[in-house]
């Protein structure tokens, strides 16, 4: 017997490896989300938002040309269906031949717009912020060359009185171009799911793919859906023009969404909160103020999609600063970020009055090291040496790679001697260490912090320790009290 996991993946290897399967259910889905355009429809050929729009640009995007013949099916379908229930008193071979050129007219747009913006993903052209850019804008473009090829078939087949087009193009266009900015993106994900070779991916940097929300998505839902709620309320309420305004805030929850939750949710929450805000139209009548939230519609999801690109630079950015903070060869810290460290880690010992000692030590004749084994050999030493001197300190230390074969240790709550016991026991530690037969020695200079002092006045004491420690003889801990003492 086939448990509910195996049924499932097998549903959906079969639409995966049936190009007609998958033609059948999208032209039954674009029939459907056709239907739930009209739900929203206000005035003749003008609806809140168009989801079909949405449905032919993602199946375009997914698909390629493979989606233009279930979807021509679709259009003409829904032409013929158009023509009898709203008894146009048009023959079948009428009907038949408007539907051809309708699907053609809405079709041939979107097509220009998904294969661009197809191409430009593939050829890895433009940045994630450009492709959202561009996708924007030529959907703008392709949605408004949708709109009159479409009303102009309408017009020729006798769909549509001439007169109309001055009233119906601007809705009309608004609705379409709401229909692809909105839904493409979430059908787009949900057909990939089912194409074995989609013709477009983002899910790999997009997380288009994630599809667990964060505990907090409930809320952040809540808040949209209360929002649109209160503010479509308070327009009907008050009849007041401006009141319809008050939904452009939704931008501000959506926004949140858009950089904390996965590009899936995003787009799932744009799709919800666009269709409460069609139907509230509907149901409250607000038709007065239709081309306010159309607006809205389209603000809100271009504004929130430009958001999806906020967790792919902050992920850019945490990738760099570990980068910079961190020393590529060794894995210590960096120079820059040791100072960052090292000055607040002071601040906070002079503050609360805490003992903090700083060790500088590097490896006794390093230079013959890579003279004599190669630079290879030397960058292992390094390797090794940071390795055993990080096994040999407390969590709150930090070691980190000053430059060459010269590390700083950053030891806070450390009083001198103690520092001196730690560094010991890392010079004893490399006294054991046997790289390939070769055997490393360092020294190591010493210093606590003083009152008034800073990073530099620091350093500098410990610095001139190591040099009496290799002056003495190398392989040796020196320390600047008993410098200065001597
Ligand atoms: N392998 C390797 N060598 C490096 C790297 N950075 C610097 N060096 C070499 O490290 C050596 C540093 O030598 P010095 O500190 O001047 O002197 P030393 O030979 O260690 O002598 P003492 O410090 O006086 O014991 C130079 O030969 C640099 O070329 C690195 O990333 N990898």
């Amino acid at each position: 017997m086939l448990t509910s996991d195996a049924l499932r993946r097998k549903v959906l290897n079969g639409f995966k490896n049936s190009t007609l399967l998958r033609s059948g259910v999208l032209a039954l889905m674009w029939l459907m989300v056709w239907q739930l355009g009209r739900l929203v429809e206000y005035t003749d050929h003008a609806s809140v938002w168009f989801p079909a729009a949405g449905l032919t640009y993602a199946a375009l995007l997914i698909m390629g040309f493979s989606a233009v013949l279930p979807l021509m099916l679709a259009g003409t379908l829904i032409t013929v269906w158009t023509g009898q229930y709203y008894e146009l008193g048009m023959s079948l071979e009428q009907l038949l031949l408007a539907g051809g050129l309708f699907s053609v007219a809405h079709i041939a747009p979107y097509y220009l717009g998904a294969s661009l913006v197809s191409w430009l993903a593939r050829s890895n052209r433009l940045s994630l912020p450009q492709l959202i850019i561009t996708f924007l804008v030529s959907t703008a473009l392709v949605s408004l060359a949708a709109t009159f090829l479409v009303l102009g078939v309408l017009i020729v087949t006798s769909m549509m009185p001439e007169s109309a087009l001055s009233s119906t193009w601007l809705p009309f266009w608004i609705g379409d171009m709401a229909g692809v900015i909105v839904l493409a993106p979430l059908f787009a994900a949900l057909l990939a799911l089912v194409h074995a070779k989609p013709n477009f991916r983002l899910d790999g940097y997009l997380g288009m793919r994630q599809y667990r929300p964060s505990r907090e998505y409930k809320f952040k839902l809540l808040t949209v859906v209360t929002m649109i709620v209160a503010s479509m309320l308070l327009a009907d309420y008050s009849q007041a023009p401006e009141s319809a305004f008050a939904i452009f805030f939704l931008a501000v929850p959506h926004m949140w969404i858009a950089c904390s939750e996965s590009a899936f949710f995003n787009t799932l929450s744009l799709a919800i909160s666009s269709f409460l805000i069609a139907l509230l139209v509907h149901v409250l009548g607000l038709m007065e103020y239709v081309m306010v939230y159309q607006f809205a519609i389209n603000v809100v999801a271009a504004n929130a999609l430009f958001g999806v690109a906020v967790p792919a630079l902050t992920a850019d950015v945490r990738k760099l600063r570990r980068k910079v903070d961190t020393d590529s060869l060794t894995r210590t810290a960096s120079r820059e970020h040791m100072l960052l460290k090292a000055e607040s880690e002071i601040h906070r010992s002079q503050t609360f009055d805490l003992p903090l000692s700083l060790v500088v030590f590097d490896i006794d004749h390093f230079k013959l090291i890579n003279d004599q084994h190669g630079h290879s050999v030397g960058d292992d030493a390094l390797k090794a040496v940071s390795d055993v001197a990080r096994q040999c300190l407390r969590p709150s230390d930090m070691i980190g790679r000053f430059g060459g074969d010269e590390f700083v240790l950053l030891l806070p709550r450390t009083i001198e001697e103690d520092a001196e016991h730690i560094a010991d026991r890392i010079r004893m530690g490399l006294e054991e260490l046997k790289l390939n037969g070769l055997r490393i020695s360092s020294s190591f200079g010493v210093a606590q912090l003083q009152r008034g002092d800073n990073f530099s006045g620091l350093f500098q004491r410990a610095d001139r320790a190591l040099y009496q420690a290799k002056k003495a003889g190398r392989n040796r801990v020196m320390s600047a009290m008993t410098d200065e003492a001597s």
